[in-house]
């Protein structure tokens, strides 16, 4: 629009008559200032920005989850804010959620310099057919893999593995504080790669530091170059093509990790003709990819899962896709909780009080034992609902023109759910500020209503929801089964405040375990 009003400038410059001249210049300031008012009109309300910037100079003083839930308070559930050159609409309502996320118009996502740097591949940020199909192929391959609420799934073999070996590092550690996050992250990590690849690292393998080394460089490059997301000039400043040449090094290294891993698979399936069921996700993929190219003449277009990419690169984009949106959340998750049962000791008895009924002090706790413990659950879902792992979800892009009551919102703007407002909504959780895990059990049972918008809602909602309850339950089980914790002599647990980064993770903090008598 700029470069039209722009275009249509000059024209007038080139006017022989002054009179004429002036008459149309008032003319199209006037058209421009009666449009303007006509949009912002249209619009929900909101705070007013700086001209370019927008709010984005407002969001470095409080984490961004919180300057929203301040505006939500003075112009309501649904409101509107200018992020550099997008517009971005935010949605505080459970109500609005459901309604606007369940449509298939909400589905887009940000075309933005960042985002686009990954090509439009994998399930997070492809979009249409390819995003539709690989969602339905992921669900149906987890279910056949073993991942729902069931006991004894292959799935849970895999999670119990790296409890094993937790276990024996815990004993090893024999009293002396451990940072929680390093320990319990090879395994978190380790059960995404065993249902992706049937692999995992070791405890003393290099290659799973120098990954981790990659992975949480490229977060933290990101972030100092997130405000190009929204101004793209800024990225053209000095030093920023830098950081994004880093950005796209450190990508092609982890998706180098991914690739190495598939085209051995590739060569081992080529070198043997046994038939043999999938074993992992990957198997299920080449499987797949194997089936297309046989049938190309009579090509099922509605299962094609690769429609016009590259199957290895899209392969591999899903593998860094699931990494990205799996470990750091459950591991997240995992160290709140235990944050919460030190804040909490009574909770934390209630914990043990309930295994001691169900289970032997140091017995393993299975998902056989879930119905019987519904508290444990509980009790991960409040603290998820407490911190807000993913206080401001992932951003939405609608993909024609939406009425939300009297407002219009144009196509193509972003929309943030603001999941933590919703979390704290006195509403829907009465005194959403305390730690009431009881409010998810209801006679007797555990119970998420569909108010709870932890993983998201609607078309684009969390795929790993079931994973990350089942691995969390069996992990924080296991671990309140064997051990007590509590924080190194003279330091205080973390707050709550804890930084926003790709989630909201608890400030680093140490543990010492002690193990429970049996
Ligand atoms: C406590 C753990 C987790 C939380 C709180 C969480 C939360 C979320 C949220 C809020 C979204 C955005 C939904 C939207 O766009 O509206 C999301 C998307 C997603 N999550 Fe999770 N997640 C968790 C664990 C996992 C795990 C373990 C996996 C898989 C290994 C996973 C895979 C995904 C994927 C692939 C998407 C993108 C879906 C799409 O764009 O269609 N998540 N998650």
């Amino acid at each position: 629009m700029f470069y039209y009003y722009f275009l249509v400038f000059l024209a007038i410059n080139f006017l022989s008559s002054a009179f004429l001249r002036t008459f149309m210049y008032s003319t199209l300031v006037f058209w421009i200032i009666f449009k303007n008012i006509k949009y912002y009109k249209s619009l929900p309300p909101g705070p007013w920005g700086i001209p370019l910037l927008g709010i984005l100079p407002f969001l470095n003083r409080r984490p961004p989850h919180m300057v929203y839930l301040n505006m939500a308070e003075k112009y309501g559930d649904v409101f509107s804010v200018q992020m550099g050159s997008n517009l971005t609409v935010c949605l505080g309502s459970t109500k609005l959620m459901k309604e606007f996320f369940s449509r298939n118009d909400s589905t887009g996502r940000p075309n933005t310099p960042l985002n686009n740097l990954l090509g439009g591949l994998g399930v997070i940020t492809s979009e249409g057919v390819l995003w539709k199909r690989q969602r339905v192929f992921l669900h149906e391959k987890f279910r056949a893999l073993g991942v729902k609420l069931w006991p004894n799934t292959r799935f849970e073999r895999d999670i119990n593995v790296e409890i094993d070996e937790l276990m024996v590092e815990l004993n090893q550690s024999e009293g002396k504080s451990v940072n929680p996050a390093h320990v319990l992250g090879r395994h978190i990590h380790n059960v995404i790669c065993q249902l992706m690849m049937s692999f995992r690292f070791t405890a003393e393998d290099s290659a799973f530091k120098l990954f981790n080394e990659k992975v949480s460089r490229g977060m933290r490059l990101f972030g100092l170059v997130l405000i190009g997301e929204h101004v793209k000039a800024y990225l053209k400043l000095p030093g920023k093509m830098a950081v994004i040449n880093e950005i796209k090094k450190n990508l092609a290294d982890v998706s180098d990790f991914h690739k190495e891993r598939i085209v051995a698979r590739i060569q081992q399936r080529e070198q043997s003709s046994e038939p043999r069921q999938p074993v992992d996700l990957l198997d299920f993929y080449l499987d797949h990819l194997e089936a297309e190219k046989q049938s190309k003449a009579t090509k099922n277009e509605k299962r094609d899962i690769f429609p016009d990419v590259d199957p290895v690169q899209q392969i591999v984009q899903i593998m860094n896709d699931l990494f990205s949106a799996g470990m750091e959340t459950s591991l997240t998750s995992l160290l709140w909780t235990c944050i919460m049962m030190m804040k909490h000791p009574k909770v934390a008895e209630k914990v043990r009080a309930d295994l001691k009924e169900v289970v032997l002090p140091g017995e393993r706790v299975t998902m056989g034992h879930r119905l019987q413990l519904p508290y444990i659950e509980a009790v991960l879902i409040e603290t998820m609902r407490m911190v807000s792992i993913v206080p401001l979800g992932t951003t939405h892009v609608n993909t024609a023109e939406w009425k939300i009551g009297k407002y219009t919102i144009p196509a193509g703007t972003h929309i943030v759910p603001l999941i933590h407002r919703m979390n704290m909504d006195p509403d829907i959780y009465m005194e959403p500020e305390l730690f009431k895990p009881e409010r998810f059990i209801r006679d007797g049972k555990f119970t998420i209503t569909d108010t709870f918008m932890q993983f998201g809602v609607g078309q684009r909602m969390c795929i790993g929801n079931l994973l990350a309850r089942m691995e969390l339950f069996l992990f924080f089980a296991n671990i309140m089964n064997n051990y007590e914790f509590c924080m190194p002599e003279g330091e205080d647990i973390p707050g709550m405040d804890g930084i926003l980064g790709s989630t909201h993770a608890p400030l680093p903090f140490k543990l010492v375990f002690k193990k429970l008598e049996a």
